[in-house]
């Protein structure tokens, strides 16, 4: 940690009892000449304002706004426990503005309150909502930051970011001196980065006594924060707003898919108006749910309202999730049966996100979760049951603004019984290479005695250390090297950091540029356009493959669209023909201006290979394989994949653009479902990984195995061309 720098003002001056009775007197009417003009931007305050007022003052949180407040002065860390719709997310962080001065003495500059948000999806709509409670614009003096898309100024003074914004700003500021108070949400979620955020603030508070921090979470657990955070006070919010009616099946559903959707479809035909939130675990399931739910409707004609199934998963592009707070279609005739929304979403929908409207719930009682095996080096998604807490809050989203029902597709004996209690800590169940790169980034060098809640297995903190050593982003003594300082800087998994970052070297920085950015949006909202049936899908994929196909693989499959993308100055037309989403198209663009700016930063070049020289795309695969070259499959005689020194037996997903088998291959995601597979895969040669990365494909260390006889021939013949070369001089 830093040393704490002079300050010129003193800073949390949290206003005392008087200005505290003063602010609730205030908004609450008191004093209608103080009221009735908006004190962060000196306009009356819009009628909306005052509609909205009425509608916080019935939320929980603000009968106890007092002592929270107290609480806040007498203590630097606070435990927050409500339920939810008790007004958390919202109302606090506008407590706590109104009672901090964010303005330093000379105006110069103001300090923050930072509110962090586990998704997304969450800082973007909760900050808005926010913006709007307060009558200021969004981006100004309310803003939100997420990875690549930053909506604040220097007017700013309450944030809503993303965990992982925070852990990187941090990076560059170890003791966040911008921020007054820091306001850790949804704690109990346990992501990754709110964990890793835990042990730092822990720290940084020791180190500014100005600082204050509030933990908020939803349930439980609350004792287990309390100890950690020295005995801290814990506050507890009871009740929320509207109630919300709970029914089970009274039998297992055998295919959740199809119980949810038919479910849906008796929402709509006998309950009264309410738009419908359906929780499934991924995005191909989500559009093929949204496909079959409007096709089912649409075929019941008149004598049903109209549908708008709009999907919500983290991949979509950041503007395509906005669709969710689109209104529901209003009726085919005047006078006819209401049109309803219906969201269908992963489990992002299911903390600190209101969308307005929705009185149902439907929750098959399924997420995809993270799951990491340190032995094999695999971490990938499984479809697990959700944990009690997770059935909590999902049901919470139908009371948000009306009373609500929640439909569960499992039995009440099912919840009570197969369900646990909590979601099992991400920081348990995740390869940790990209954690301990930032942690070593923030000088925490001592892993092992790091002030963890709950610390990962060593096993798994010893593979993040190997792999950032075979990445070059750490030395054998475990220190960070200047490859690893610049590769820490992206906001990306260490491999992908480690291939821009040398991609200069191999003449292709501009290609590797557009791949990254491509493989940052969802491939498969990449595809789709308006198709209303999976076979529609397939063909629409189908034909995009054969349009833009590259027989070498999916990673320059998905250059060649970026760059017809371009050749067609970004045409909308061109893209609905070409069945490409044009919105996906903008986001990836977008990663890529941000990714650019920092290679610039860093004086890496940008530069390209002639594209009529044989080498082009030689050269953007070598680049590939030296950020990728451990994930890498050898084609075994018996015809299936082996991954290389880990054994595992791998398929090509189907979704691959090959049209051959490779010898070898990299890829980027590795797929367990029924089977597993390896996704986005491109053809290398064997010779690459002998001549690119040595260190790892160093023989004396390998496994028997029939990829090691492959290599040992490959060395063999590089030493003998490398005598005949000399023996030639
Ligand atoms: N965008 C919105 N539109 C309408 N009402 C909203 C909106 N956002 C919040 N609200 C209202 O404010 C209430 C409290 O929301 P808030 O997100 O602060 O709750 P919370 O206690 O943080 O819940 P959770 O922990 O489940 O996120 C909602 O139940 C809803 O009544």
């Amino acid at each position: 940690m830093g040393t704490e720098r002079k300050r010129k003002v003193s800073l949390f001056d949290v206003v005392d009892d008087s200005a505290v009775k003063k602010l609730n007197g205030g908004i609450n009417g008191g004093n209608s000449m103080t009221a009735s003009i908006n004190k962060w931007n000196g306009k009356p305050y819009s009628q909306r304002f005052y509609d909205i007022l009425e509608k916080r003052k019935t939320l929980p949180v603000w009968h106890q706004k007092e002592e929270f407040l107290q609480a806040l002065k007498s203590n630097q860390t606070l435990i927050l426990v409500g339920e939810t719709g008790s007004g958390k997310t919202t109302q606090i962080p506008q407590f706590v503005l109104d009672a901090v001065e964010v303005e330093t003495a000379d105006k110069r500059r103001k300090y923050m309150i930072g509110c962090t948000q586990p998704r997304r999806v969450a800082a973007m709509s909760v900050s808005r909502r926010v913006a709007e409670e307060m009558d200021v614009v969004i981006g100004e003096e309310v803003g939100y930051s997420i990875r690549f898309e930053d909506c604040t100024s220097a007017r700013t003074v309450l944030k809503y970011l993303t965990d992982g914004m925070l852990l990187r700003e941090a990076m560059a500021d170890p003791l966040l001196e911008r921020y007054k108070v820091i306001i850790l949400d949804e704690a109990h979620e346990r992501t990754l980065a709110t964990d890793v955020l835990f042990g730092l603030l822990k720290e940084v508070l020791k180190n500014r006594p100005d600082l204050k921090l509030v933990v908020m979470s939803a349930t439980l657990e609350a004792e287990k924060f309390q100890g950690y955070f020295f005995g801290a006070p814990l506050m507890k919010v009871p009740g929320r707003l509207h109630p919300v009616e709970i029914f089970y099946t009274q039998d297992p559903e055998r295919d959740y898919l199809e119980a949810a959707i038919r479910t849906v479809v008796q929402i709509h035909t006998c309950e009264p108006p309410g738009d419908i939130l359906v929780f499934l675990t991924g995005e191909e399931e989500i559009e093929d749910a949204c496909r079959k739910i409007t096709k089912e409707i649409g075929n019941m004609g008149d004598q049903v309202g109209p549908v708008k199934a709009v999907p919500l998963y983290s991949t979509l592009p950041p503007a395509m999730q906005q669709k969710i707070f689109e209104p529901a279609p209003p009726p085919v005739v005047e006078g006819g049966p209401p049109g309803r929304k219906i969201v269908v979403s992963t489990n992002i929908a299911e903390t600190s996100l209101t969308i307005d409207g929705i009185v149902y719930v439907i929750d098959p009682g399924f997420a995809k979760q993270k799951v990491y095996n340190p032995r094999v080096r695999v971490e990938s998604l499984l479809v697990s049951p959700i944990s009690k807490a997770s059935a909590h809050q999902r049901s919470g989203r139908a009371g948000r603004t009306q009373p609500g029902k929640c439909f569960r597709l499992y039995t009440e004996k099912s919840f009570h019984n197969d369900l646990q209690p909590q979601t099992y800590p991400e920081i348990l169940r995740s390869n940790l290479a990209n954690t301990v790169l930032t942690l070593k980034k923030l000088g925490i060098d001592d892993l092992v005695h790091f002030d963890f809640m709950d610390p990962p297995a060593p096993e798994t903190l010893m593979r993040a250390l190997e792999v950032l050593n075979y990445l070059g982003a750490l030395d054998d003594d475990g220190n960070m090297t200047r490859l690893g300082e610049i590769m820490s800087e992206f906001p990306l998994d260490p491999q992908m950091g480690k291939m821009l970052v040398v991609s200069p070297e191999f003449n292709c920085s501009n290609e590797i540029l557009s791949i990254s950015a491509m493989l940052s949006v969802s491939q498969y909202s990449l595809m789709k356009q308006m198709v209303s049936s999976r076979l529609e899908a397939q063909k629409a994929a189908d034909e995009a493959k054969n349009r833009f196909g590259h027989i070498d693989g999916d990673h320059l499959t998905l250059l060649n669209v970026y760059h017809a993308y371009k050749q067609n100055q970004e045409d909308p037309q061109w893209c609905y023909e070409n069945f490409i989403n044009q919105r996906a198209l903008k986001s990836a663009d977008n990663v890529r201006q941000q990714l650019s700016r920092i290679m610039a930063r860093f004086n890496l070049k940008l530069c390209s290979t002639d594209f009529n020289s044989r080498e082009y795309y030689v050269n953007i695969r070598k680049a590939m394989l030296a950020g990728y070259f451990m994930q890498v499959a050898h084609l075994e005689r018996t015809g299936h994949y082996l991954t290389v020194k880990d054994n595992q037996v791998v398929h090509l997903h189907p979704s691959n653009c090959l049209d051959h088998k490779p010898e070898w291959v990299i890829y980027n995601e590795y797929v367990l479902t029924s089977r597993n597979f390896i996704r986005t895969v491109t053809d290398i040669r064997g010779e690459w990984l002998v001549d690119i990365a040595p260190h790892y494909y160093d023989l004396a260390n390998f496994p028997q195995c029939e990829a090691k006889r492959v290599l040992e021939r490959l060395y063999k013949k590089r030493e003998r061309e490398k005598d005949e070369s000399k023996s030639k001089k």
